[in-house]
């Protein structure tokens, strides 16, 4: 290896692991595409063994590299089928929160579906306790799953006075759960689930969420449940413009949430609409390269927003299904559009002014910032910040 290639491999080492120490906001990230590949493949010997599946392949597609939005769908509806159960969800919330908190996520939102499947006396209630079950169970790092100010007569896993981001300390994760409306749903489960999101906003439960295959559904099925969640006070975040859908894209822009997800397919007037409007927008770098919302990570419209000035949080959205980890989408923020150490650390510091938590947990994620800027921004942090 020359000299040159020595040089950017070791700058290349030095940026990734700072991403990994980097603290940071994962707004985006939905509960079933944020599995481990080992664990779907588990489950997935474990009902081959049972002779409903045939093992190899499930294998190949689980491993299997890239995948367009067809794909994605297909994929979902086998995910489901081997992680739908009380105790599988459970297993799933503990791991997806461990393996975010490991990479130095400090605030998380989850987002899923709750589910209603009579032949595992599932409830939307139920699958909802299992997933709230999952997260208590992380022993790894504290979590604060909802405000101990709002808390009812449950205990929380941590202990909420531990000292933030301390060396010797536990490291801490803040987490919130999201609601998943699916496209595929009707206006009467819809409402359901923000009916459902309301019980249970002492539970951790903080906003409502519109995804699911963008080819399937009307807007309309979903309006009179968003507009009740609205009502309500409850934060909205939709997926938008994941294909080019004109009718919708504008009854969304029209809608103004507190947050949009992917925002691809915008043509020029929704675009100055979104710009005017200014709700902030959860970036999917590697889930939209692959599944053709945007066409490469060079031309991914994050550089648009972010030379704009328009408020944005990188995301994962599923970082088991793409092979990618908040920490990753950070890197390639570096490496495509040259952002430095200092611009990095603003992106995922200001990501805490878009969550859907409380003043007083933005409060101590600024404390959370404030300390790791110290660190980060040393001559002595993992390479100096350039
Ligand atoms: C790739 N882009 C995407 N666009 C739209 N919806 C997506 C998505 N990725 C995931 N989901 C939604 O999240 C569900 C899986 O997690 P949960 O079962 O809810 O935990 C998918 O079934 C789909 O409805
Ligand atoms: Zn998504």
């Amino acid at each position: 290896m020359d000299t040159e290639m020595e040089r950017k491999a070791l700058a290349e080492k030095d940026m990734r692991e700072w991403c990994v120490a980097l603290p940071k906001v994962e707004l985006h990230a939905h509960l079933n595409g944020s599995v481990r590949n080992s664990t779907l493949l588990e489950l997935a010997k474990q009902l081959a063994d049972k002779g409903l599946i045939v093992f190899e392949d499930v294998k190949d597609v689980i491993m299997k590299n890239g995948r367009s939005l067809p794909e994605c769908f297909k994929l979902f509806d086998l995910f489901h089928i081997l992680t739908t159960d009380h105790d599988t969800v459970t297993r799933i919330a503990k791991e997806v929160v461990e393996d975010f908190a490991a990479e130095n996520v400090v605030y998380l939102e989850i987002r899923t579906t709750p589910k209603n499947n009579g032949a595992k006396g599932m409830t939307k209630r139920s699958y909802m306790n299992a997933v709230i079950k999952g997260v208590k169970a992380v022993e790894a790092v504290d979590v604060v799953l909802f405000d101990s100010n709002s808390r009812t007569n449950d205990t929380l896993t941590c202990t909420p006075t531990i000292e933030l981001d301390g060396d010797t300390k536990k490291k801490r994760i803040y987490v919130r759960l999201l609601l998943s409306i699916d496209r595929r749903e009707t206006t009467s489960a819809a409402l359901d689930t923000v009916n459902l999101a309301l019980e249970m906003k002492d539970q951790g439960v903080i906003g409502i969420d519109l995804s699911g295959n963008p080819v399937v559904g009307e807007w309309e099925t979903y309006l009179p449940a968003l507009q009740h969640a609205k009502e309500l006070g409850i934060p909205i975040t939709i997926h938008c413009g994941e294909v080019p859908n004109r009718k919708e894209i504008q009854a969304v822009l029209d809608f103004c949430p507190q947050r949009l997800g992917h925002v691809c397919c915008l043509n020029d007037v929704e675009w100055k609409m979104l710009k005017s409007l200014i709700i902030p927008v959860e970036i999917c770098l590697t889930s939209n390269v692959m599944t053709g919302g945007a066409p490469s990570l060079e031309l991914h419209h994050f550089a648009d927003l972010y030379n704009a000035k328009h408020p944005l949080s990188l995301c994962t959205d599923d970082s088991g299904l793409f092979s990618t980890s908040l920490s990753n989408e950070y890197y390639l923020v570096a490496a495509t559009f040259g952002l430095s150490k200092p611009q990095l650390f603003r992106l995922a510091q200001e990501a805490v002014q878009f969550i859907f938590a409380d003043g007083n947990v933005k409060k101590s994620l600024k404390e959370v910032f404030r300390h790791a800027e110290k660190r980060l921004m040393m001559p002595s942090a993992i390479g100096a910040p350039n």
